[in-house]
C-alpha cells in the first residue's frame, strides 16, 4: 500500500546542499508495521513527512495505493492524508477547544468514515470512558497522546505515520500507550511505519530497518 522508490532528498542549507536521503527504497503491505530507525539527523522524519504527502522527494517516487503522491496537488495530497492516513507526532495536535469525543468525531468525519460504534469503542480503549466531554488540557500528558493516537485511528486509515509517539512520555507510561496503540492498529486493520530511536519500541513490530547514509538497511533485532 506504500511503495517508495528511489527517492532522494537534500535540504538548501547556506553551507550549501544537505544530502539526507540517497536512494531509499520501502515497501509496506497492508496490515504490516515497521519500525524505522536510525540515529539523530539520520533522515527519519524526513522520510515519514514524505510518505506522509506533507513534503516532496527531489527524485524518485512515493505511492499510496498504486497513486503516485508527487503527481497530485498540495489539495489532492492533503485530502488523501485526510482520507487514508493518520499522524501522531510527539506534540499532540489536538484541538483544544473541542472535547475528547468531538476530537475524535471531526477526524472521522473529515475522512468521510464516521463510524459511531468504532468511537464509542476508542473511548473505552483508551482509558477515557467518562471523560467524553472533557477538553485536552483537562488530560494528563499520557491521556492527551492516548487521544492523539485515537483521533488518528478514528477513520480507520489505511496508514498510521506514528513520529515517535511516546518520546514525551515517562517510561511506565510510555510502554502503556505503545502497547495500546499497536493493539488499535491492529484492530483498526492499518498498516504502520514507526519512527523510534528505541530497540524496546521497535522490537514488538513486524519489521525494523535502520536509516544510515542516506540509505535504508536492515536494524539489528
Ligand atoms: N527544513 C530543513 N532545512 C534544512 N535542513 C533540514 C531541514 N529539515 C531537516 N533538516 C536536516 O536534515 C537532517 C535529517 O533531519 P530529520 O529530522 O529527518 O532527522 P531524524 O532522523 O528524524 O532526526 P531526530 O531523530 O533527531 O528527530 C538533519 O541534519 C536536519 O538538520
Amino acid at each position: 500500500m506504500l511503495d517508495i522508490r528511489q527517492v532522494y532528498k537534500a535540504y538548501a542549507t547556506p553551507q550549501g546542499p544537505l544530502r539526507v536521503l540517497a536512494g531509499v527504497d520501502l515497501r509496506l503491505a497492508a496490515g504490516e508495521s515497521l519500525a524505522l530507525m536510525g540515529e539523530s539527523g539520520s533522515g527519519k522524519s524526513t522520510l515519514l513527512h514524505l510518505a506522509a504527502g506533507l513534503d516532496l522527494p527531489d527524485h524518485g517516487e512515493v505511492r499510496l495505493d498504486g497513486r503516485a503522491i508527487s503527481s497530485l496537488s498540495e489539495p489532492r495530497r492533503a485530502r488523501l492524508r485526510r482520507e487514508r492516513l493518520g499522524l501522531v507526532f510527539q506534540q499532540f495536535h489536538l484541538v483544544p477547544s473541542l472535547d475528547v469525543l468531538d476530537n475524535l468525531r471531526l477526524q472521522a468525519r473529515l475522512a468521510g468514515r464516521e463510524s459511531p460504534d468504532w468511537t464509542a469503542r476508542l473511548v473505552a480503549r483508551l482509558g477515557l470512558a467518562g471523560r467524553e466531554r472533557h477538553y485536552p488540557e483537562q488530560l494528563s500528558g499520557g491521556q492527551q497522546q492516548r487521544l492523539a493516537i485515537g483521533r488518528a485511528l478514528a477513520p480507520r486509515p489505511a496508514l498510521l505515520l506514528a513520529d515517535e509517539p511516546t518520546g514525551n512520555l515517562d517510561e511506565t507510561t510510555a510502554g502503556e500507550v505503545l502497547r495500546l496503540l499497536l493493539e488499535l492498529v491492529r484492530e483498526a486493520g492499518s498498516a504502520l511505519l514507526m519512527v523510534t530511536h528505541s530497540p524496546v519500541v521497535a522490537a514488538p513490530l513486524d519489521r525494523r530497518l535502520r536509516l544510515s547514509h542516506g540509505r535504508l538497511g536492515e536494524a539489528p533485532p
